[in-house]
């Protein structure tokens, strides 16, 4: 198992709201892929974050919580990414849950397991952008500034460009990789098969499949070897 997020180039992301047979799970985990990235924007419980975690565990590929709800904080995680969306005009999702969590589980955590992520949320159509009121009218000086203040002034280890559900723009994501030399660009958002991935392999560090896998899963596990074979972003 390779723990260290510096080096994945590929990560797909599960639902726990949404269904996967054994048969389709073992593909997305023998696939080749970096990690398996648990989480959602609605409907993730402690029970089918559980379910799901034990499903993956069957497997060596790393598996990494995305915490969405508190309630469904699930222990036996190898790492926990703890998203900060950096344009909600709402407190609550850039300080607010994660003060409140910390209230339960600050005194108890393992912080070499916690990794911060700056969401910068891109679609103003996806479900996420809607439920943390995030403002997505931004211009490219405004996501470059956000992704200045995650690397450099919030040390986030991940600066993530949200497009989930449309393919975004890439002459900015490869901009904003361009920009980076701590933190990891995360790019998620359309990507339905190996094209578009090499594209954004091309432009960001780190690529996320999400959807596709429950719509068209040959097309989703054909990113894994396209983004293999992409040139990377800036040799990262
Ligand atoms: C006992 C034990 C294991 C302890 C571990 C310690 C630990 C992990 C403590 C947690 C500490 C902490 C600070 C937790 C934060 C808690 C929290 C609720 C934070 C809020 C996170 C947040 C801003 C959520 C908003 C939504 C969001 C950004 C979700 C991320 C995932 C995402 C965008 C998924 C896309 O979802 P999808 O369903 O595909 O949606 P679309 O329809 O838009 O595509
Ligand atoms: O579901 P898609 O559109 O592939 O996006 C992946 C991920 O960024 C969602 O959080
Ligand atoms: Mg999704």
């Amino acid at each position: 198992m390779h723990l260290d997020l510096k080096t994945w180039k590929h990560v797909f992301k599960l639902d726990p709201d949404r269904e996967l047979g054994d048969e389709e799970l073992e593909r997305v985990c023998l696939s080749g892929t970096d990690a398996i990235l648990v989480g959602g924007s609605t409907g993730v419980t402690f029970d089918n974050t559980v379910d799901l975690l034990a499903r993956v565990r069957r497997y060596e590929v790393p598996c990494v919580l995305e915490v969405s709800e508190q309630e469904a904080i699930v222990p036996g995680f190898d790492l926990y990414f703890i998203p900060v969306v950096l344009n909600s005009r709402d407190p609550q999702w850039i300080t607010g849950r994660q003060h409140a969590a910390l209230k339960e589980y600050g005194a108890i955590m393992d912080w070499s397991q916690i990794v911060t992520e700056g969401y910068i949320m891109l679609n103003g159509e996806s479900s996420a952008a809607r439920i943390t009121s995030s403002e997505t009218e931004l211009s490219g000086r405004d996501v470059e500034a956000y992704a200045r203040l995650a690397e450099r002034l919030f040390r986030c280890p991940v600066v993530y460009m949200e497009y989930s559900g449309i393919f975004g723009d890439m002459a900015l994501v490869k901009k904003v990789s361009g920009l980076l030399g701590e933190s990891r660009l995360f790019y998620g958002g359309g990507i339905d098969g190996p094209d578009k991935a090499r594209q954004a392999a091309e432009a960001a560090h780190t690529v996320v499949v999400g959807n596709s896998i429950y719509y068209d899963l040959e097309s989703a596990l054909q990113t894994v070897q396209a983004v293999r074979e992409a040139g990377g972003a800036a040799g990262r």
